[in-house]
C-alpha cells in the first residue's frame, strides 16, 4: 500500500486492535476521550452524497458554579483541488469556491459558528514550480477580492465566523502575502493574520512569493471567542504559539500545506503540544491529495525532476489544553471536522497546571534579550 492510499492510523487500529486493547492504545495515544458528536441525518447524507467525510467530537468542561459552559463549534475544511492545475485560474477558483460552499452548507446543518479552511485553499501550492506566472495570479485583495465577498456571503448566510486563507496581494505596496481573513458572523471582515514565518525546507520555496508576516499576533474577538490564526509552518515554532496564547487567544487554528515524506510524524504533535502548553484549543487543517504541474521541477536533492509535490495527507484535528485530541480526518478524503469545544476548559486546565504562572517569562525575556545581541556568549562552563 502506498503513503496515499493509507487512509488513516485510527482505521487501522480499530480495524486490527481488540475492543479492551484499542481503549487502551486510544487512551495513550490521543488522551482523555473526545465522545463522537451527534451531527443530524440531514447532514450525514448530504456529506455521503457529496462525497465527503463528516466527523464531529466533543471535549466537554466540569460544571462550574460561576461560569456557565461556553459552548462553541468549530468546523475544520479539508480538500483536494477540484481541477487540473492548469485549468483556467477563474475555473480552478470558482470550483473551488463551489465544493467549499457545498462543504459549508453541511457545516451551517451541523451548527458550526466557526469555519477555517487550509492554507492557501483556492489554488494549488504551486510553490514547489518556483514559477512566479500563472500562480501569482491567483493573489487577491484580503478586503475586496472575489473570494473575500464569497466568504461574506457565506458568514451572513449562516451567522458563521469564517477564517478565509488566501495569496493575499496587497496593491498598494505590490506586495503579496500569505494571508487568513477573519470574516466576523455579521459579515463584515474583521481583520487578517498573515504568516510569520516562511518555510525554507523542501519544496516550499514560499519566500520566493510572498514576505514574511508584519501582523504579529494579532488575536479576532468574536461573538464565539477569541481566535487566532498561526499560518502552516509557524507551528513549528513555539514562542508563535505562545504570543497568540500571550495575546488572549482562545482557540488557535493552523491552516496548513504539508507533505507525508517531510512532516507527518510532527503532525499529530506539534498543534497538540501547543493547547497543552498555552492552555488553549489549537486546530490543525492539512489539504489532501496529490497536485500535479505541467512543467517538471527539480527539489534539489540530486533525484530526478518530478512534477508533484508529494502526497498532501489531510488528518485535521482539534487538540484540547487537557492533552487530549480528537481523531483526525482521513489522509485521501475530503473532509469536514465539527467540533464543540467548552471554552471553560481552558481556565479550568490553567488553573490545574499553572503553566502561565510558573512561566518564569519575564526571566526567559531577560536571558533570550541577551541570546539575541551579535556579542552573545553562550553560558557554558568548560573544565
Ligand atoms: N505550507 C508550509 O508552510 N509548509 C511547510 C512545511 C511544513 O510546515 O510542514
Amino acid at each position: 500500500m502506498s503513503a496515499s492510499e493509507f487512509e488513516s492510523l485510527e482505521k487501522s487500529l480499530e480495524s486490527h486492535l481488540p475492543e479492551a486493547e484499542l481503549t487502551e492504545v486510544k487512551r495513550l495515544l490521543f488522551g482523555r476521550e473526545t465522545p463522537k458528536l451527534s451531527l443530524p441525518s440531514c447532514a450525514v447524507e448530504a456529506a455521503a452524497e457529496r462525497r465527503f467525510e463528516l466527523k464531529g467530537y466533543k471535549f466537554d468542561a466540569a460544571q462550574e458554579q460561576l461560569r456557565p459552559p461556553r459552548r462553541v463549534r468549530v468546523g475544520l475544511v479539508q480538500h483536494r483541488v477540484v481541477l487540473p492545475t492548469d485549468a483556467p485560474i477563474l475555473d480552478q477558483v470558482g470550483a473551488m469556491h463551489s465544493r467549499v460552499g457545498e462543504i459549508v452548507e453541511v457545516a451551517a446543518m451541523c451548527g458550526v459558528n466557526v469555519i477555517c479552511f487550509q492554507e492557501t485553499w483556492t489554488m494549488p501550492f504551486a510553490f514547489c514550480t518556483r514559477e512566479k506566472e500563472p500562480w501569482t495570479e491567483f493573489a487577491e485583495s484580503a478586503e475586496e477580492g472575489n473570494t473575500t465577498r464569497f466568504c461574506q456571503e457565506l458568514a451572513k448566510k449562516y451567522n458563521m465566523v469564517v477564517i478565509s486563507p488566501i495569496l493575499e496581494r496587497e496593491e498598494l505596496h505590490s506586495t503579496l502575502w500569505n494571508t487568513a481573513v477573519v470574516i466576523s458572523n455579521s459579515g463584515n471582515v474583521l481583520g487578517k493574520s498573515r504568516k510569520n514565518h516562511i518555510p525554507r525546507v523542501g519544496d516550499f520555496n514560499e519566500s520566493t512569493y510572498y514576505m514574511e508576516g508584519d501582523t504579529g499576533h494579532t488575536v479576532f474577538q468574536t461573538q464565539f471567542g477569541k481566535l487566532a490564526v498561526n499560518i502552516c509552518y509557524g507551528r513549528h515554532h513555539p514562542l508563535n504559539w505562545f504570543m497568540y496564547s500571550m495575546n488572549g487567544a482562545e482557540i488557535i487554528f493552523n491552516p496548513s500545506a504539508t507533505v507525508g515524506a517531510l512532516s507527518e510524524p510532527m503532525w499529530p504533535i506539534e498543534a497538540r503540544n501547543a493547547a497543552i502548553a498555552n492552555h488553549c484549543f489549537t486546530c490543525a487543517i492539512n489539504r489532501v491529495g496529490t497536485e500535479h504541474f505541467k512543467s517538471e521541477f527539480t527539489s534539489g536533492d540530486g533525484k530526478k525532476a518530478h512534477h508533484d509535490f508529494g502526497h498532501f495527507y489531510g488528518s485535521s484535528y482539534v487538540a484540547g489544553p487537557d492533552g487530549s485530541r480528537t481523531p483526525g480526518l482521513s489522509r485521501t478524503r475530503d473532509g469536514l471536522l465539527v467540533v464543540e469545544l467548552d471554552l471553560n476548559l481552558n481556565r479550568q486546565v490553567s488553573d490545574k497546571w499553572s503553566f502561565k504562572m510558573t512561566g518564569r517569562y519575564a526571566e526567559y525575556a531577560e536571558e533570550l534579550g541577551e541570546a539575541v545581541r551579535p556579542d552573545f556568549k553562550p553560558k557554558i562552563i568548560k573544565e
